[in-house]
């Protein structure tokens, strides 16, 4: 029964059951610019579809007869304990979802008690996302500008103000080819600013640019050795977004960072590479421990998390879910997003004999006989 009297359309009364009913929703109301700049991957799609399909590759085997009555999905990020392995990826333009943006991300991660990676390309400030979500348990993702100042400054007030970590992007030396950006001529609305650089960013306006913003400000010229820098400004641990092979992740190590995100940016950046679920496990056994491996890209269901975590990932994260649930309901939206995954994770958990996230492990998956 359709009770909002729609044809065949998804509205703000009908019950969400999975992310894709968030996915629907967002489509439907979103601009078609906005609703294609979220959506886009990089030229023909394939990472970015890739990194769902995936997931529906890998098989699960499950044990029986666990006495399953209670499961506990905390787990523990950097020394921090969360509710469960799921936070949020940084992604940009939070107010173009929902009319309070970061802030509403940021409320919705301090409620269900996770951690929430703050895009340098919020449309909130990092003072006012601190400010509206005290308790939040927060990173906060950089890039490095080729005005080294600008990155230095913005490290320095995310540490005053209690962000956990410091997430190094390292896959952007160039904005990848999104083909319907292009034909949109997709930039941030005049009312909407990168609010982090407020002021900075309007001085440089006289050049390119792209998405709204100052085009080239980001150094294509970045390398390991700035790796070193930053350590050399900041006392946070540092996390590195954007790794996909194993030689990169052994190079991670050795720089001496905290912590991995493999990612293929959300298949946005280099079309043809990898899945991020399919890099996951060679970047794991070259680890070997020494440091956090983490994972975003194609996250959809709980059984995704539970793959995920069998196959070496201490944590996920989810870019474009969260930004469907913002443009659902705001705060409330983001909140039911992560509680539904939330709910999924455990169910996939006692299904398949696991009482805690220490029990998920590689057993857990079939690996098929060639
Ligand atoms: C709309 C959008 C904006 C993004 N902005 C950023 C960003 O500002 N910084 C960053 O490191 N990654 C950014 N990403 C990449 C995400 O952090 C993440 O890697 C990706 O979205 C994960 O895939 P998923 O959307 O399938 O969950 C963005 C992704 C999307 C979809
Ligand atoms: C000028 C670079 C804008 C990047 C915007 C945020 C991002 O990473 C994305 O994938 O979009």
């Amino acid at each position: 029964m359709n009770i909002c009297n729609r044809e065949g359309g998804r509205c703000a009364e009908m019950a969400m059951v999975c992310l894709t009913d968030f996915e629907e929703y967002a489509k439907e109301h979103l601009s078609k610019a906005t609703w294609d700049y979220y959506a886009a991957g990089a030229d023909e799609c394939c990472t970015r579809d890739d990194n769902l399909l995936a997931y529906k590759r890998i098989r699960l085997r499950p044990r029986i007869l666990r006495d399953v009555s209670v499961s506990d999905t905390r787990t523990t990020v950097q020394g921090t304990e969360i509710s469960f392995p799921v936070g949020i990826a940084p992604t940009a333009f939070h107010c173009l979802a929902w009319h309070e943006g970061e802030v509403a991300t940021a409320r919705a991660t301090e409620a269900l008690n996770t951690c929430y990676i703050t895009s340098t390309y919020s449309t909130c400030s990092v003072e006012e996302i601190v400010a509206a979500a005290p308790n939040g348990y927060r990173w906060f993702q950089l890039y490095v500008y080729r005005d080294r100042k600008l990155s230095e400054q913005i490290v320095h007030r995310v540490e005053a103000l209690g962000y956990k970590a410091l997430v190094l992007t390292v896959d952007v030396p160039y904005t990848g080819k999104r083909r319907n950006d292009i034909r949109n001529q997709f930039k941030l609305p005049p009312h909407l600013k990168v609010k982090n650089f407020d002021g900075v960013f309007q001085q440089e306006t006289a050049g390119p640019e792209e998405y709204g913003i100052p085009a080239n400000t980001l150094d294509p010229s970045i390398s390991w050795k700035d790796v070193y820098w930053l350590q050399s400004i900041t006392r946070l641990p540092i996390i590195i977004k954007g790794i996909l092979t194993k030689e990169d992740a052994e190079l991670a190590v050795e720089h001496g960072v905290q912590g991995i995100i493999v990612s293929n940016h959300g298949g946005r950046q280099l079309d043809g590479g990898p899945a991020s679920i399919d890099a996951l496990s060679e970047i794991v056994d070259t680890v070997q421990g020494r440091i956090e491996v983490y994972l975003d890209g194609g996250i959809r269901t709980g059984s995704d998390v539970l793959k995920a975590l069998a196959l070496g990932a201490k944590c996920v994260f989810i870019g474009r879910p969260a930004v469907w649930g913002l443009a659902y309901k705001g705060e409330e939206g983001v909140r039911e997003v992560l509680q539904i995954l939330n709910d999924e994770f455990r169910l996939s958990m006692a299904l398949s004999g696991c009482r805690n996230v220490a029990e998920i492990n590689r057993n857990l998956i079939q690996f098929s006989k060639l």
